[in-house]
């Protein structure tokens, strides 16, 4: 429907030599780890860069902070006498130094990296453009406002560089992961190349961002796929089915501990982290045969169930429909409040409040060993 199924910017300039190509799963793909692609060389690319990090809400934090400490010229871009410019402040950014208005940032930056809102980007875009001249880089870590540009306007003057740096989970984690040693892996692709470094410099961006490894994708394919995947399995089919299960359980007479514990607690705290450590083959054996047989005989009626709806989806989301909706709803005054609003519902939903009780049964516990061990340090002390 809305959709402008536009050509995605091909370049000449790929420098093959690094990338490495793994086998996933019997597909291979050529990615960048920071083996082939060294910190120490991101920084040589980049060394006479400075990065507006425009925006700091969730990405904004976790990529500025992390190409700082990686050793960057970073400035942030925010509006003045907003709850982000005081956290900002706290993070260490300094007014007039390190931290600007959105529009003196723009000025300032030659890498301006527009991690505002999907709905705050369109709306700042007249007043961006302008500091986008030749040579400079614009780079997203969606790839919704050019996707989808018939909607968004955001059209980049043909003389600049215009890459994605799309980290595959929430910049707290990108944050929490980079401070503990590890990374989060993301996806890269490169729009418009007009300086011949485009592609460099993404995958420059890529590593200071605190990737794990980089995948390379188009700006279609990142929005598609995380539209996609936002609304299904990560987020939304997964809040759904937890409320199904749930209120089936509760039905059935269980109470709230019990169907709280069959349906979250459980799926947190012991069965997805072995998943995510080993697979789910992995997690099925460490579970009794009676839990292997069952799962292995409904996880197909699961599938055939929910496939129409993710068709669905995907159609919602390769129409347009999907940003149409997100651009409606962000750019409503008042719409911050309305989210509020439905996250306090779900909070004091009585599932939520038994989770919020189960946590705090979880810390007592924690900290009931925590006493424990520090009285045997003690004990073997005297
Ligand atoms: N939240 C996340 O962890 C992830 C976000 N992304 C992408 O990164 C980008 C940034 O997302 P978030 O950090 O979630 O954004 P956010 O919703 O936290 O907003 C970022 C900033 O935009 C500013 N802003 C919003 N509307 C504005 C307006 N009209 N004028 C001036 N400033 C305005 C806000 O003050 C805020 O500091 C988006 O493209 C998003 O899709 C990608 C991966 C994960
Ligand atoms: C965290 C992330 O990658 C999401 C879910 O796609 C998003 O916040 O947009
Ligand atoms: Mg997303
Ligand atoms: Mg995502």
């Amino acid at each position: 429907m809305l959709f402008n199924n536009q050509q995605q910017t091909t370049t000449n300039h790929k420098p093959n030599s690094i990338m490495a190509t793994i086998n996933f799963g019997g597909v291979e793909e050529h990615v960048v780890t920071r083996e082939e692609f060294p910190l120490e060389k991101a920084r040589t690319i980049l060394q006479s860069e400075t990065i507006a990090v425009l925006g700091y809400g969730v990405q904004g934090p976790g990529q500025a902070l992390n190409l700082r400490d990686n050793g960057f010229r970073v400035i942030v871009g925010q509006r003045p006498d907003s709850a982000s410019w005081r956290k900002a402040e706290a993070d260490g950014w300094v007014a007039g130094e390190t931290l600007f208005g959105l529009e003196e940032a723009a000025e300032r930056g030659t890498i301006l990296a527009n991690l505002l809102s999907d709905a705050g980007q369109i709306a700042v875009w007249p007043t961006l453009k302008p500091h986008l001249t030749a040579g400079k880089t614009l780079y997203f870590s969606h790839g919704f406002g050019i996707t989808f540009n018939d909607q968004t306007g955001i059209i980049p003057p043909a003389d600049v560089d215009v890459v994605l740096v799309a980290p595959k989970g929430s910049g707290t984690s990108l944050r929490r992961l980079f401070v503990a040693g590890g990374g989060l892996n993301s996806s890269f692709a490169v729009y418009q190349d007009a300086t011949g470094h485009a592609y460099e410099k993404a995958v420059a961006l890529g590593i200071g961002v605190g990737s794990g490894y980089l995948f390379e994708t188009d700006f279609r394919k990142e929005v598609y796929s995380d539209l996609t995947g936002e609304r299904g399995v990560l987020m939304g089919a997964l809040a759904g089915i937890i409320e199904a299960q749930y209120q089936v359980l509760r039905q059935r007479g269980h109470s709230p501990s019990e169907a709280f514990n069959e349906t979250v607690e459980e799926l947190t705290q012991s069965l997805v982290p072995l998943v995510g450590e080993n697979g789910m083959d992995w997690m099925f054996s460490n579970c009794s045969v009676t839990a292997q047989r069952g799962a292995l005989d409904w996880k197909g009626r699961f599938r055939e169930a929910t496939l129409p709806v993710l068709n669905e989806l995907y159609d919602s989301v390769a129409s347009g429909q999907e940003a149409a909706r997100t651009i409606q709803r962000g750019s409503t005054p008042g719409y911050r409040q309305e989210l509020e609003a439905e996250l306090t519902e779900v909070r004091n939903s009585e599932l939520w409040q038994t989770g919020a009780t189960v946590r705090e049964l979880r810390s007592r516990a924690a900290e009931k060993v925590e006493q424990e061990e520090a009285y045997a340090l003690t004990a073997d002390g005297n």
